[in-house]
């Protein structure tokens, strides 16, 4: 076929879609992908509609997202779909993480339920993780996808106002701060967005 395809994606193609409509996902991928010397322009920046969720695991959101990406802009696509995993809530909100925040979106919403729903649990076991996939599709169907995650705390009340989403809440393990309290590029180093991006990056680049 013409054009970029996955097996040469970072040298032949132009432009990356990021196949997302949330800026603060856009912001941190740009942030990933800068040191490769890939450029990359959000799915609404580029009038594509935001396809409706329907799988049940992040693998397969994220997949969904970057093959509608792709099919519709003819360039490589790269999705992330991720979420918050509390132990004791067996995992919720996980893939729903995003629609907790309801519509139009706000995370303290979504973040003062995942508290009331702890408290209702009755258990004391604050961990969670934040999983995050990371799906590449070419133009021509080629697709790959790699899952990251981190472990950590919830917090209560919410501390700091970088990030975006469960940001403030959640309190890596090991680290006395929030995600919310971060510097980007502290997060950049840990978070489940980067380990996802470190094997795409291992298995493209074989780095
Ligand atoms: O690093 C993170 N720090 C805080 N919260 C996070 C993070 N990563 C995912 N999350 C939460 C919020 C987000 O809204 C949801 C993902 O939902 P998800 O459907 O994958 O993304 P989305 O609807 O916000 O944008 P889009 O689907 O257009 O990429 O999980
Ligand atoms: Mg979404």
């Amino acid at each position: 076929m013409d054009g970029p395809t996955l097996t040469d994606p970072f040298s032949t193609a132009p432009r990356w879609v990021i196949a997302s409509h949330n800026e603060g996902k856009i912001k941190e991928i740009g942030d990933l992908i800068a040191p490769y010397g890939l450029a990359a322009e959000g799915a609404a920046a580029i009038g594509l509609e935001e396809p409706e969720e329907t799988e049940t695991s992040f693998t397969g959101n994220a997949l969904l997202k970057a093959r509608a990406a792709a099919k519709a802009s003819g360039r490589p696509a790269l999705a992330d779909d991720s979420g918050l995993e509390v132990a004791a809530l067996d995992g919720a909100p996980g893939v729903y993480s995003a629609r907790w925040a309801g519509e139009p979106r706000d995370f303290r919403r979504a973040m003062e339920r995942v508290e009331a729903e702890l408290a209702a649990s009755g258990s004391d076991d604050r961990s969670a993780r934040f999983v995050c996939a990371l799906a590449l599709a070419a133009p021509d169907g080629e697709e790959r996808v790699y899952e990251g995650t981190v472990e950590g705390e919830l917090v209560w009340p919410p501390r700091g106002d970088r990030g975006f989403g469960y940001d403030p809440i959640f309190q890596p393990r090991g680290e006395a701060i929030t995600f919310g309290e971060m510097e980007p590029a502290a997060k950049h180093a840990m978070s489940h967005r980067a380990d996802a991006f470190r094997k795409l990056v291992k298995d493209v680049f074989g780095a």
